[in-house]
């Protein structure tokens, strides 16, 4: 039996934190030791999460690095852009391992961050040392790693569903147009005008286009498969739901692929890598169909008039979006089978 280890979770009272604490404890090797709060330190876990009354560990911790490192061999870190950038050296430092959810350290270039993110960019030395942890395209690099930087929510989508794709030459990269939509549990827990009941429901509504953060992320994974600079046409949208994304994508052909053809290149591609999953010809998959699981389904449409391939991805935000990768990546790095503590089917309906 391979040996467990301690984690900690920084963040503890959002989303990301929420859920990494209810996946991690019925991990078989992993023991939760201490669960942060900067705003709720002291205070029961089941005060703020009924659902997680049954963990153990139900102190909220206060966030100090020496106590993190008396008591964890890995953090996780689930808290808003801005922090990882000065916490995560720190936690190095103490020798713990970091496993970051936020956007701090994905960019490779500081001046990208700065830019998207319009605050102070981590260390060039950070950004260097972190490795971008797309479990099913990167984990080789994840491997020997102790600072990983995991996908965002829509790029993990996103190009779990392109990288095939583009890595085989069968679509122009100049061409990629990605429509994507997300269930409002992406916007975290904090609460704010365009979280609002009123606001969301019934209603569908496009965001920060052109703007949005997630553009230098999949553009620079693109870019590193494709082997030249790739630029994208990125769109996100909110949707009247709670979890879940999908990335419908569009992309002109470089040679006659059927979608008979897409299936069987990505199930080639895949092969081995449980959680994502090829939809047979002519079927596409939907967010319930992931909805707390660790899965990316995806499915292909060619259209022989326009010469253009149709893919369409999803997953659960907070899971494969989140925390189930990020756990994933963890059993990654530790050496264990990545499918360890999240094999569990979606929930349906
Ligand atoms: N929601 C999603 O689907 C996804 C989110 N992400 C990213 O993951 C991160 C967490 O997201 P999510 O859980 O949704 O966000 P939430 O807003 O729900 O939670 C973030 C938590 O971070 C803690 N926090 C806030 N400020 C600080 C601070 N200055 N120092 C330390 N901790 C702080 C708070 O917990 P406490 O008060 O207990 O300390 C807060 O609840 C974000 O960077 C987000 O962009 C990535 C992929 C998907
Ligand atoms: C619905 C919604 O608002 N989603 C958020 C996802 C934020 C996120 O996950 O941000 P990082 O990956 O950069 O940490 C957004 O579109 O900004």
């Amino acid at each position: 039996m391979s040996q467990s280890i301690r984690a900690a979770i920084i963040g503890a009272t959002g989303y990301g934190g929420a859920e990494l604490i209810r996946l991690l404890q019925a991990h078989p090797l992993v023991q939760i030791t201490s669960v942060i709060s900067t705003s709720n330190a002291g205070a029961p876990l089941a005060e703020h999460f009924p659902h997680l009354q049954e963990i153990v560990v139900d102190i909220l911790d206060v966030l100090d690095v020496d106590l993190i490192a008396g008591k964890a061999d890995v953090v996780f870190l689930a808290t808003p852009a801005g922090v990882s950038a000065g916490l995560s050296p720190q936690l190095i430092e103490a020798g713990l391992k970091v496993i970051d959810i936020s956007g701090d350290l994905r960019l490779k270039s500081a001046s990208d961050y700065e830019k998207w993110y319009k605050k102070p960019a981590a260390s060039e030395e950070a950004l260097a040392r972190s490795i971008y942890g797309l479990s099913e395209v990167f984990g080789d690099e994840v491997k020997g790693s102790d600072l990983i930087a995991n996908p965002g929510c829509y790029p993990t989508a996103t190009l779990l569903g392109l990288i095939p794709a583009v890595e085989a030459g069968w679509i122009d990269p100049s061409t990629i147009i990605i429509d994507a939509k997300s269930g409002v549990s992406g916007a975290g827990r904090g609460l704010g005008l365009g979280a609002h009941y009123s606001e969301v429901n019934e209603n569908l509504s496009a965001y920060k286009i052109n703007k949005h953060q997630h553009i230098p992320e999949i553009e620079q994974a693109l870019s590193r498969i494709a082997g030249k600079p790739v630029v994208t046409t990125f769109t996100t949208h909110l949707v009247p739901m709670t979890r879940g994304i999908m990335a419908t994508m569009y992309a002109t052909l470089t040679g006659e692929h059927t979608a008979e053809a897409f299936i069987e290149k990505y199930q080639q591609y895949y092969e081995g890598r449980k959680f994502v999953r090829i939809r047979p010809l002519g079927k596409y998959p939907s967010t319930k169909e992931v909805m707390g699981s660790n899965y990316c389904d995806i499915g292909f449409a060619v259209d022989e008039r326009t010469g253009r391939v149709t893919i369409v991805s999803v997953i659960d935000n907070v899971v494969k979006g989140a925390a189930g990768q990020a756990i994933q990546n963890l059993n990654i790095m530790q050496g264990w089978d990545e499918t360890t503590g999240l094999l569990f089917a979606p929930v349906y309906p």
